[in-house]
């Protein structure tokens, strides 16, 4: 088990230094600072409202932070990491009319990727066979797969953020998910995932990095934070972030 404070020769994927963040009288993210590091699954834990969200965004540029900074692959976040991160954020809807291959169409256009990709990601997500199904018509598991495979379409990349996979899914998508996340990390990609799941994660994620309201009040490897197992990830969760307190 790698030990997430060992110094590593390889630079971390995500470094994030001291960010903070307000939506208007709101403090979102509190001096926030974290590493992800290269061929590892992250889980990023906490409860509605930590910041989960506005945490990826900033990773990803689309939110901009009040202070601190963001690195990501060494870089400010940018358009240019298009070909190095995929993202399948929750709530992206897609065109309802459209079929499964189209919508992938769509986006493939927007990224620049040749439609012969398209196949491929079908393929990596098992969405084959419904190709010519309508999206408004497939399944919540099939929607999340069909996100999946968005996040996959650019072939080069090396960074997947996974924002709530497994949202609405049943036990066997959750599986499903999970043996995806493990296959992903397996074929060298590192992999950002948020989640409420805290047992699938237990199952599922390397490290944690846990958020409570807008603080990291923990990050380290998964093995660490439960004792070797000896814990549960949910009871380690609350003993962390307290009970529910509103
Ligand atoms: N654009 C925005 N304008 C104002 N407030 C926002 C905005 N985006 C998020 N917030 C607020 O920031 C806080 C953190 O939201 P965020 O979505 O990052 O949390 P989260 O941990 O992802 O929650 P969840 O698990 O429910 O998705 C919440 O109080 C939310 O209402």
């Amino acid at each position: 088990m790698a030990d997430w404070h060992a110094p590593s020769a390889e630079p971390p994927v995500v470094q994030v230094a001291g960010v903070s963040k307000s939506f208007g009288e709101r403090r979102v993210l509190q001096d926030v600072s974290l590493q992800v590091p290269r061929g590892r699954v992250v889980g990023l834990l906490g409860r509605n409202g930590a910041g989960k969200t506005t945490l990826m965004k900033s990773l990803l540029g689309t939110s901009t932070v009040d202070s601190g900074t963001v690195e990501v692959f060494g870089a400010a976040p940018g358009p240019e990491l298009a070909h190095r991160v995929g993202v399948a954020m929750d709530g992206i809807g897609f065109y309802p009319a459209a079929t499964v291959h189209k919508e992938l169409t769509i986006w493939a256009r927007a990224l620049g990727v040749p439609a012969s990709r398209i196949a491929d990601v079908i393929d990596l997500v098992e969405l084959s066979g419904h190709e010519r199904q309508r999206c408004a018509r497939l399944s919540t598991g099939q929607k999340q797969r069909l996100r999946l495979a968005t996040a996959l379409l650019v072939p080069t990349v090396e960074l997947l953020m996974l924002d709530e996979p497994a949202n609405g899914l049943d036990p066997d998508g959750i599986r499903w998910v999970r043996r995806f996340i493990r296959e992903m990390a397996a074929s060298g990609k590192t992999v950002l995932v948020s989640s409420h799941q805290l047992g699938e994660m237990e199952n599922t994620v390397d490290d944690v990095l846990l958020l409570d309201r807008g603080r990291i009040v923990h990050s380290g490897s998964l093995h660490e934070f439960t004792a070797g197992g000896q814990f549960p990830l949910e009871e380690r969760f609350f003993e962390v972030v307290g009970g529910m307190t509103s």
